[in-house]
């Protein structure tokens, strides 16, 4: 059978080896791919830049395969990438994001651990009901907690909400859009009532998409932006917070295959 290459990732499972990898770690950003691949995993081999959609294919320090893969921003480009990354078998993919916090005890340049996601995304509706839920799978978000611990780096666990718009819907008014419609002004503060931690744009739809097509997921996100205090991004911050959510979800993916 000839190797199926996919359209969009721009790889198929061929090009995977003889010990293809069942985990992924999946970044919005092809430059975090990157890093991610260059600095923590050996033996490192692009698999492609399609689209900007980097994937790199490497190896834990433990030796087993893993692959560093990019999302794109938001649910829709996710969608298409995870899809397509199932098909070539991947079976467990981290999310390592960047998120706005709306809570004051959780500070920019710290981590959030997603267990769950309140999902206003769209693209999540082609693939589940509204009302499915969109949870992070228990073991595989025990192993980034873990890892937190072990790494002694200081995490917060809860639920995110993820949407749609970076600027609209995560309530900017500091932005192009002169008028933010009435049903998302007061959103933000709607949200913090109900112990909600931080505001991305992904995991929700990720979830749903774990729980329909049977695989495991999970979400780490390093913290840029205080939405209490402000709508801007600390750029300050931004390396601190991405380095250790990154360091997390690896060791968090060598505890996960050790105990597999
Ligand atoms: O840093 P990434 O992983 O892209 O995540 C966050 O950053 C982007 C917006 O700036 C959105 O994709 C959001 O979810
Ligand atoms: O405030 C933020 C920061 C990063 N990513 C988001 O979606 N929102």
């Amino acid at each position: 059978m000839p190797n199926k290459h996919f359209y969009h990732i721009g790889f198929g499972q061929d090009d995977l080896g003889s010990l293809p990898p069942s985990i992924a770690l999946l970044s919005g950003d092809p430059e975090r791919s990157r890093l991610i691949a260059q600095t923590y995993l050996q033996d490192v081999r692009l698999l492609s830049e399609n689209r900007g959609l980097n994937s790199y294919l490497g190896f834990l320090p433990n030796g087993r395969p893993i692959l560093s893969a990019t999302s794109g921003m938001g649910a829709p480009s996710l969608s298409i990438v995870v899809n397509e990354l199932v098909q070539v078998g991947i079976e467990q993919i981290i999310r390592i994001g960047t998120c706005g916090s709306i809570q004051p005890h959780i500070a920019v340049g710290s981590v959030v651990i997603s267990n769950a996601a309140l999902c206003r995304q769209g693209a999540a509706n082609d693939i589940a009901p509204v009302e499915y839920p969109a949870a992070a799978d228990p073991f595989l978000t025990v192993a980034l907690v873990k890892a937190a611990q072990e790494l002694k780096v200081d995490y917060h666990l809860g639920i995110t909400a993820s949407v749609d718009t970076f600027y609209e819907g995560q309530e900017r008014t500091d932005s192009a859009n002169p008028n933010l419609m009435r049903s998302l002004r007061g959103i933000t503060e709607e949200y913090r009532q109900l112990n909600i931690l931080n505001y991305e744009m992904e995991c929700g739809t990720l979830f749903k998409m774990a729980g329909v097509y049977d695989f495991a997921a999970a979400a780490i996100c390093g913290v840029i932006a205080g939405r209490i205090v402000s709508e801007n991004i600390i750029l300050e911050q931004r390396d601190k917070a991405v380095k250790n959510a990154i360091a997390i979800a690896v060791h968090a993916a060598a505890i996960f295959e050790s105990a597999n």
